[in-house]
């Protein structure tokens, strides 16, 4: 693909030249006491034109697969159904970070779904993982620099909402934002308004007409008995919960609990994405403390596989209708 220039993405946005192009913005955050960084515009233009020089496609969709659902097994799952795939692995891409948690593979996957070219981040970046938000969420500035409009965000998540059973799938309606509250927001520090506004709004943020279309498709396939729609909440882990936190979460009405997708879903927002959000159940979070089960990372691989064949299913036939109302034009 041509590379991409400045000028090129948000066309409504104003221009504001660099003074220099730094490869991380660093300021004192208000209490002064930390660093707060950020790769700059520019440093982001390099990565997305690197990808580019590589790539063939045009990709509208990028797809964020969860925990267990990028395939660890190497068969069956949604990004292994891409076709005519190239798969560049992040170590080979500049300025991206790598990944480290069993279950996610740590490459883009460049290719077609149902005809409709997407790419495909198989793993992703956590906040636990020891990258701070910014950097857990740059591959989605990535995604919008090299063209995409749409994001699917999925994810491996607890549920919390007791009709929930293990291997439903929620529609993501809304989140709470937990370590916001906390101060820990991806757009922390300057705000490039190239990328959006300083201060974006969030109370559109999982796309309506997405979700409409979502519980159609769940119906035309007959999973809508387990396909739920519902609130996520991402805390920064890597623990799992205590009965008291899950009974603090279900009281402020979370419907099902991760350690993921809000602070991609406010970049991509920032910078004017449409957002879906899946959540894999994976297990059930439990709040008594008469009960011997203990949630654990292998129980919640073990789902994503049991479930790859649906989620492959279902997914690729939500990217064949979200990209028929995604305009052709850039
Ligand atoms: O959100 P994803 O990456 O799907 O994974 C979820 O599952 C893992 C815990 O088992 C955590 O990484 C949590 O965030
Ligand atoms: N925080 C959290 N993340 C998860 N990812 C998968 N299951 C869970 C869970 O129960 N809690």
């Amino acid at each position: 693909m041509a590379p991409i220039n400045v000028t090129d993405i948000n066309e409504n946005k104003a221009y504001v030249p660099a003074k220099k192009a730094l490869p991380e913005v660093e300021t004192e955050s208000a209490n002064g006491n930390e660093k707060c960084k950020g790769y700059s515009y520019e440093t982001l233009l390099e990565t997305a034109n690197f990808l580019l020089s590589r790539i063939t496609i045009q990709p509208r969709i990028g797809i964020i697969c969860g925990s267990g659902m990028g395939s660890y097994w190497n068969e069956g799952s949604l990004a292994e159904s891409i076709q005519d795939g190239v798969c560049i692995p992040y170590e080979d891409i500049p300025n991206f970070p790598v990944s480290t948690v069993e279950g996610h593979h740590g490459r883009l996957v460049f290719g077609k779904i149902e005809g409709a070219p997407v790419v495909a981040m198989q793993g992703r970046f956590h906040y636990y993982e020891g990258y701070p938000l910014w950097k857990c969420c740059l591959p989605v500035r990535v995604m919008k620099l090299i063209g995409v409009k749409t994001l699917i965000a999925t994810n491996a998540a607890g549920g919390l909402n007791p009709d929930y059973k293990i291997g439903d799938l929620m529609i993501v309606k809304d989140h709470i934002n937990m370590m916001g509250f906390a101060g820990n927001n991806p757009l922390h520090g300057p705000n490039d308004e190239r990328f959006g506004p300083r201060f974006p709004p969030m109370n559109k943020a999982y796309n309506y007409e997405h979700r409409k279309i979502a519980k159609e498709v769940a119906k035309e396939l007959n999973i809508n008995n387990m396909v739920r729609e519902g609130v996520y909440t991402c805390l920064g882990g890597p623990n799992f919960e205590t009965v008291a936190e899950l009974k603090m979460l279900k009281m402020v009405g979370v419907d099902a609990v991760g350690m993921s997708t809000v602070h991609e879903v406010i970049t991509a927002r920032h910078c004017d994405m449409k957002v879906f959000g899946l959540s894999l159940i994976t297990n059930e979070c439990v709040t008594s403390y008469d009960h011997d089960m203990e949630a654990n990372h292998e129980e919640v691989l073990d789902v994503g596989r049991m479930r790859q064949d649906i989620l492959r299913k279902y997914v690729s036939r939500l990217v064949d209708r979200f990209s028929q109302i995604e305009p052709e034009s850039p």
